[in-house]
């Protein structure tokens, strides 16, 4: 029964809690067995057990025997907090009618919990807030309640307090789930308009595109279009979500949450964002409101093995798949051979889809640092964008460069003010606004977004002893006056390593490279020189001494299992070295840069 179902995410401050209350809240509603239950049931990536951290959206069907005496279908679909993945919150929320805010009750209000709950409003969604973790010794959660209704103006009365970990207080948030968040709307006669809000593949059946009923109905044998594609499929067979498993059902009718089988084993057929109808009997619009990914920062991709290059192609059309926000397109590089550029909406972005193609592909790879888009008017008045920091054309044919800005809010308490007013100094940042809310401030500036790309979280959460907070959001792009520094291993220039820097910090940054590099790159027969320079011009230079001795030679006399595992050791050290010339360069040295900028 239509009226009878609840659909909603739950969106919160990164570890608020989310993945813990979506378990326990599985195991209240009886979906899965107490014995069945591990933590972080919905996570089901190996990578974000072992991250503690969610990824990707998920979607479970779950039954809810109401103190009404009904029983409510909910369909759960879970988001991941950290900024980067804002993309998948934005595709979560367009399948639900109403979320869950949580709000840890001995954090409070964060950067992206103002930010999550923006975008839950946009979507006009029902917003029950929850204050989280009330069982914690440091829980404030009245305090955390009255700022709730301070910062976000949702009264601090409709607040559900509650813990994850115990179940305290989770039985009220179902309870609030059936009374205030409305069922969803769409006619079974109207014209088939089902969203596709995530997809998997699968080797046998191909694509499965997950799938929000907005109107009308689907099922097996139904012949469907892809609106944007106008592709048709015939559908094999369609279901819902159960936990840990793809459960088919005869149909599914609007305001369900599914998935559909129709051998679609194209990559690119069946996007997430677009919109799926019956080719015979098609909806006249497609469902709006997607937010299109779009990558911010690019890294090359490149396999060790040369051999390998295939297999990585392969690798990256299936994770795109499962990964909308994911680009790539082939690049070559002078120092790496083939390999991709690769777009991305953050650096954890960057690390997980690398880390995804090692492990669930087997691939060994070296990524070079990631780098955001520059663009450039040419002396002859052309424009062009810039992925990949060596594409730099020289000075004299720049007419000027320009570098994308973010407006950076940071949300802290107000005795960390200073010290981080000083940080976003140096990352030459403008302040647009400085708010007092209670006990905490909100700093609104604006900064290149190269500037905090790479350990600008990390400081500001190590200055503000971790209250501090971020979110920020693209604003477009300003002229700056950025140079790229290239840098020289054994005099030879690897494209690789350049990189591009507000002309004011490329000596310190060049400086920091080459002896970050001089660390990394083991020594080698040969003494190694390392220069980083502007133009024609060296600004830094290292050396990577000879190598004096073999490392066997340690052993000479000594026991042969010692050897061995020196020996070992050594070939554990080759994996990801790239030879550059005649030197063996480390997978470190390519991110080198990342490593800057610390103090
Ligand atoms: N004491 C207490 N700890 C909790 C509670 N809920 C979660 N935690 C802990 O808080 C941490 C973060 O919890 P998660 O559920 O992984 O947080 P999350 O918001 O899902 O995190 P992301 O998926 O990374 O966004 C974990 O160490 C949990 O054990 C709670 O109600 N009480």
């Amino acid at each position: 029964m239509q009226e009878r179902i609840r659909n909603f995410s739950i969106i919160a401050h990164v570890d608020h809690g989310k993945s813990t209350l979506a378990d326990r809240i599985l195991q209240m509603t009886k979906a899965v067995s107490d014995r069945e239950m591990r933590e972080q049931f919905l996570d089901s990536l190996e990578l974000e057990r072992e991250r503690g951290i969610t990824i990707k959206a998920s979607a479970v069907r779950l039954f809810y025997q109401a103190k009404d005496g009904q029983t409510y279908t909910f369909n759960l679909i879970d988001t991941p907090g950290h900024v980067d993945f804002g993309y998948e919150v934005s595709r979560a929320l367009a399948a639900v009618e109403g979320v869950l805010l949580v709000v840890d009750a001995s954090q409070g209000v964060e950067a992206q919990t103002i930010a999550n709950f923006y975008l839950a409003q946009e979507h006009q969604h029902t917003i029950i807030p929850v204050i989280n973790k009330i069982d914690l010794p440091g829980a404030q959660p009245l305090e955390v309640a009255l700022e709730v209704e301070e910062v976000l103006g949702l009264p601090a009365d409709d607040c559900v307090f509650a813990s994850g970990k115990t179940g305290q207080g989770v039985e009220d948030i179902l309870e609030a789930i059936v009374a205030k968040i409305p069922a969803p709307a769409g006619q079974p006669h109207n014209p088939t308009q089902a969203l596709i809000f995530d997809s998997i593949f699968d080797a046998y059946q191909g694509v499965i595109p997950y799938v929000r009923m907005m109107e009308g109905s689907l099922k097996p044998g139904d012949r469907i279009r892809i609106w944007s594609t106008a592709k048709e499929f015939n559908v094999d067979r369609v279901g819902v979500f159960r936990p840990g498993q793809l459960e088919p059902t005869s149909s599914l009718g609007p305001g369900e949450v599914g998935w559909v089988t129709a051998r679609i084993n194209a990559i690119g057929d069946a996007q997430v964002g677009d919109t799926l109808t019956l080719a015979d009997n098609p909806c006249a619009e497609p469902y709006p409101g997607f937010k299109p990914a779009k990558p911010v920062v690019f890294a090359g991709i490149y396999p060790t093995d040369t051999q390998e290059y295939n297999r990585l192609r392969e690798a990256l059309e299936k994770l795109k798949l499962n990964d909308a926000a994911l680009s790539f397109e082939p690049e070559t590089s002078e120092a790496l051979g083939f390999g991709f550029r690769c777009g991305f909406l953050g650096l954890l972005h960057a690390e997980i889809v690398q880390e995804r193609l090692e492990r669930e592909f087997d691939l060994d790879l070296i990524a070079t640092a990631p780098s955001v888009i520059y663009r450039v008017t040419l002396t002859d008045g052309s424009q062009t964008e810039i992925h990949n920091p060596s594409e730099l054309p020289t000075s004299d044919r720049i007419q000027a460069v320009y570098e994308p800005y973010v407006k950076l809010t940071v949300y802290t308490p107000e005795e960390y003010v200073g010290p981080i007013m000083q940080l976003l100094q140096e990352k030459r940042g403008k302040m647009a606004n400085m708010e007092y809310i209670g006990k905490r401030v909100e700093l609104v500036y604006e900064v290149p977004f190269g500037e905090i790309l790479y350990d600008f979280h990390d400081r500001l959460k190590s200055i503000s002893r971790g209250y501090a907070s971020m979110d920020y959001e693209q604003i477009g792009y300003r002229e700056g006056e950025l140079v790229k520094v290239s840098i020289l291993v054994n005099e030879e220039p690897v494209d690789a390593l350049a990189f591009i820097a507000h002309k004011d910090k490329a000596y310190s940054v060049g400086r920091e490279i080459v002896d970050k590099l001089g660390e990394v790159i083991p020594r080698q027969q040969f003494a190694v020189p390392i220069q980083a320079a502007i133009g024609g011009k060296i600004i830094a230079r290292a050396t990577v001494k000879a190598l004096r001795k073999d490392v066997l030679a340690k052993c000479y006399g000594g026991d042969i299992s010692r050897k061995k595992k020196l020996l070992e050791k050594q070939k554990e050290g080759k994996k990801r070295m790239k030879s550059i010339g005649k030197v063996e360069v480390p997978q470190e040295a390519f991110l080198a840069v990342l490593s800057t900028g610390k103090e």
